[in-house]
């Protein structure tokens, strides 16, 4: 069901300030920040050749990254992001086999324009999956 991981996600402080230290001292590709206030995330892609790293820092009262920041205030790793072809027959395999699918289930448009989902941490080792939908 899974197949390629499309990004890693580090949550930071400040995504402008991390933008800049990463592509100074990494010399790393990264973009303009983009504002994602229906996710609650200001964020900056790094690109590199495989794959993507997603800064993202909380944007608004109610970023869903607020609490992890309050908890890890340097920022870390947040999510991992995996493409799947067809989002609704994997909400439906995953909410089958007891995992736990965050909001209401429905997908929400995501960073590059495809639905994503999102699957509670607890049922994955403690780490935070993120599902796009890339056809
Ligand atoms: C979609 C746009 C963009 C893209 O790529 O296209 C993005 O990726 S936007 C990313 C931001 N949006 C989200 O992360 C949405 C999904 N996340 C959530 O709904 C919340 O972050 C949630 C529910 C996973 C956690 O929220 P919160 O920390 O406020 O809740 P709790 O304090 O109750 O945490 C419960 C429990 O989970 C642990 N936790 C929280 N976040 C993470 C994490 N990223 N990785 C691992 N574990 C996490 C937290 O420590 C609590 O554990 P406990 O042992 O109970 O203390
Ligand atoms: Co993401």
């Amino acid at each position: 069901m899974i197949g390629r991981i499309n990004h890693i996600a580090i949550a930071v402080p400040d995504v402008e300030k991390a933008a800049l230290h990463w592509r100074d001292v990494l010399g790393a590709d990264v973009s303009t920040v983009e504002s994602l206030p229906e996710h609650g995330v200001r964020i900056v892609f790094v690109n590199a050749p495989n794959g993507k790293v997603e800064l993202m820092e909380p944007l608004g009262e109610t970023s869903p990254i607020a609490m992890f920041l309050q908890r890890n205030p340097d920022g870390g790793m947040h999510h991992i992001c995996y493409e799947v072809s067809d989002i609704t027959a994997a909400c439906d395999h995953l909410t089958a086999k007891g995992a736990r699918v965050l909001g209401n289930g429905t997908p929400k448009k995501g960073a590059h324009g495809n639905p994503v989902l999102f699957l509670h941490p607890k049922d994955f080792n403690g780490t935070l999956i993120e599902l796009e939908e890339v056809r």
